[in-house]
């Protein structure tokens, strides 16, 4: 069993993530948790925030001289605003003037729609939006993509397999239809503004966060990942919640602001006829299972089961809910009518989202790799992955 769980708020001393059931033999360094932390902070639109954070991250436990151990991997990554808001969040009383001053200068009364700050209050019995916002921000997101990365790693060490993601649309803007993107054009992807495939699709939605921005506004978007290199026979029909796209589904909406989750062509699926809706199977030899598909609509994915081609899925982001042009709310405190609190905050977070769906989607195949092969050390799982692709090739 994989599980991982992240603690810490927005604006605390820092976010830890813990990553248990890793099998040792891992290459895993704190470089590699900063690139992605890197790749995390891109992407025109983003926060003031991501400008200046830096997001040093600290390997705490369960990895030693470059391998994971077995153990549980612990990480944390500071915030580096940390100084300015010791008093807002000091985890110990301070002192209740000093409070009611910084509540007088900044109050959290007015909840922005669509953010957590009115359920979040009305749940667990504040009267002021600082204890939901700072649970609920994206910035938890920096954590999951840490262990995501160790996830990462070793489906890359195990498989070969990569992960790969681009935006697919920003509000109306929409990539024109194309070839898929590989492992190979990822720095192609990286370096465009948007994290978008195409030249074409880069221009229309710059231009359409710039419109965005100039009109006070914010937007949301969707967002393709793809893993390449995964075998037959992750995840299963036999219960729901042994189904791969079930749990791929939950893992991608347990991430701020997703909204929809699409398998392969997913809604396009449902309008096509079934001749037209589903891949056909040709007799290969020396491929790993020895057939090959005409086509992927399916996303990689029959009965919930990897099937052996480029598993696919497709996230929709909702616009973030700070919006500039803020929206009409109520005082909490006056019962007044009011406009929502508004600061600095993302006007488009979709291309960086990309990053922490990639984490999020290694973490869950992570999970079904292991339960599959099993094991505790990288070569042992190899071995049990070895033995399974000889059976599969011996019957075929
Ligand atoms: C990477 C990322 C960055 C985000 N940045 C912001 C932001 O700057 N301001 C904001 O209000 N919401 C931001 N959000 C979205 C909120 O966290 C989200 O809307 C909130 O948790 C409520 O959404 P929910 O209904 O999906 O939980 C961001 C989400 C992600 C994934
Ligand atoms: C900090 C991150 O994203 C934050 C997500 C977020 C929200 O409400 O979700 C609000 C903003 O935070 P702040 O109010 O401190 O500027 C974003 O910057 C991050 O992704 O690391």
């Amino acid at each position: 069993m994989l599980r991982w769980m992240t603690a810490g708020e927005s604006h605390g001393p820092a976010l830890v993530a813990v990553l248990e059931g890793m099998v040792a033999g891992v290459q895993v360094t704190t470089a590699d948790l900063g690139e992605q932390m890197a790749r995390r902070r891109l992407g025109f639109g983003r926060s003031p925030r991501m400008g200046f954070e830096t997001d040093h991250v600290e390997i705490l436990g369960g990895v030693r001289h470059g391998l994971t151990q077995g153990g549980p991997v612990a990480v944390r990554i500071e915030n580096a605003e940390w100084p300015k808001w010791e008093t807002v969040m000091a985890a110990d009383p301070v002192d209740q003037e000093v409070l009611a001053e910084q509540a007088r200068n900044e109050p959290l009364t007015r909840p922005r729609p669509g953010h957590a700050d009115l359920p979040g209050m009305q749940k667990y019995g504040f009267d002021e939006a600082r204890p939901v916002l700072e649970r609920a921000s994206a910035r938890e997101t920096a954590a999951r993509t840490a262990a995501g990365t160790v996830a990462r790693n070793f489906l890359r060490q195990l498989f070969g397999a990569e992960i790969v993601s681009h935006v697919v649309s920003i509000g109306g803007a929409v990539a024109p239809e194309g070839p898929l993107p590989g492992p190979e054009d990822m720095a192609a992807i990286d370096a465009s503004p948007v994290r978008a495939f195409d030249p074409a699709g880069t221009e229309a939605m710059v231009a359409e966060v710039e419109a965005v921005k100039k009109a006070g506004d914010t937007v949301g978007g969707v967002i393709e990942v793809i893993v390449y290199g995964l075998p037959p026979g992750l995840g299963s029909h036999v219960h729901w919640d042994r189904r791969l796209d079930s749990r791929l589904a939950g893992a991608l909406m347990g991430v701020q602001a997703m909204k929809g989750v699409e398998v392969g062509d997913g809604f396009t699926t449902a309008t096509r006829w079934g001749s037209q809706a589903h891949d056909e199977i040709d007799r290969a030899e020396g491929t790993v299972a020895g057939v090959t598909r005409r086509s992927n609509r399916a996303g990689g994915l029959e009965g919930g089961i990897t099937n052996g081609e480029p598993l696919r899925v497709r996230v929709a982001m909702k616009p973030i809910s700070t919006v500039p042009r803020a929206l009409a709310t109520v005082d909490v405190v006056t019962g007044e009518p009011a406009v929502a609190i508004h600061q600095r905050s993302d006007v488009c977070a979709v291309p960086r989202a990309g990053v922490v769906l990639e984490s999020v989607v290694a973490l869950v195949v992570a999970e079904a790799a292991l339960e599959k092969f099993g094991g505790d050390s990288l070569p042992e799982t190899k071995r049990n992955l070895d033995g399974y692709l000889t059976a599969l090739r011996e019957r075929w």
